[in-house]
């Protein structure tokens, strides 16, 4: 199959431990192009480690996977050209200010100049931090290094972008603007893979859902819209757990 023919995201029959924890038992998993996939699970549930094989920078111990029709472990470096990445708990670097770190992000991503100042003044517009472009990002908040971290995985408006808790941090309106811009970005043919605890979130704009359960897909679907009747996304997740 053509590399840009193939799904964004195949897990198939990925088995993967860490000592004596199982943290994925035989998962498999199609993300087709275009979908905004919501990745949920409780903690521990094997979200990152899914992430971390995905980018290449794990490899499984039984199955296969492959991104954008790539092995991400056998050239991780190319396979990350064409990906976004937003890691959970990740900070820019505390020396740079937000502009060096863009910069940085353009020079290694191929970003021609003018490109990359328009880009960055579409995330700095869209997230209202055009006034911090110059602070150095150890002096930035939480919520504005959560931007900045947004904002340089986007840069190069990858086809693929895996985004751990990208809410984490943002304010209402914040989180209001770039769930909005996700459901934009999807719509011209990329693909997110958007890892998190929102049920609501992911019900609200994801195209589809798997719910991770003893390192399996417990759950595959479509988001329940409000006028069907579906078992609603909370639902299903408590389903599979033992509530006290
Ligand atoms: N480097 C590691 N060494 C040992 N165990 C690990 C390691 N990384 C993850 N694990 C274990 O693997 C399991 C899956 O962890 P993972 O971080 O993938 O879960 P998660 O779904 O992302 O959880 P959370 O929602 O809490 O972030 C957990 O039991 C975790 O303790």
């Amino acid at each position: 199959m053509d590399e840009n023919e193939s799904p964004a995201v195949v897990v198939d029959g990925v088995s993967k431990r860490y000592g004596d924890v199982v943290a994925l038992d035989g998962l498999s998993l199609t993300v087709g192009r275009g979908e905004l996939f919501g990745f949920l699970g409780a903690n521990g549930a094997g979200k990152t480690t899914t992430i971390k094989l995905l980018t290449g920078q794990r490899t499984p111990d039984e199955g296969s996977v492959s991104v954008l029709g790539r092995d991400p472990s056998a050239d991780p470096v190319e396979t990350r050209r064409h990906l976004g990445v937003l890691p959970e708990r990740e900070d820019p670097p505390s020396f740079m200010t937000p502009r060096e770190y863009f910069a940085f992000v353009g020079r290694v991503r191929d970003i021609d100049d003018e490109t990359l100042a328009a880009r960055i003044d579409g995330w700095t517009t869209r997230f209202a931090f055009r006034e911090q472009l110059d602070t150095l990002c150890t002096d930035l908040s939480r919520g504005q290094r959560q931007k900045v971290m947004i904002t340089a995985s986007f840069l190069h408006e990858p086809d693929l972008v895996f985004i751990d808790e990208p809410l984490a941090n943002l304010d209402p309106v914040m989180q209001e603007r770039l769930k909005r811009f996700l459901v934009e970005y999807t719509r011209e043919d990329n693909t997110v893979f958007l890892s998190t605890h929102h049920i609501d979130v992911a019900e609200e704009i994801c195209t589809r859902v798997g719910i991770l359960r003893d390192g399996r897909l417990a759950e595959d679907r479509r988001p329940a819209s409000d006028d069907d009747d579906d078992e609603r996304l909370l639902d299903a997740f408590l389903d599979g757990v033992a509530v006290q």
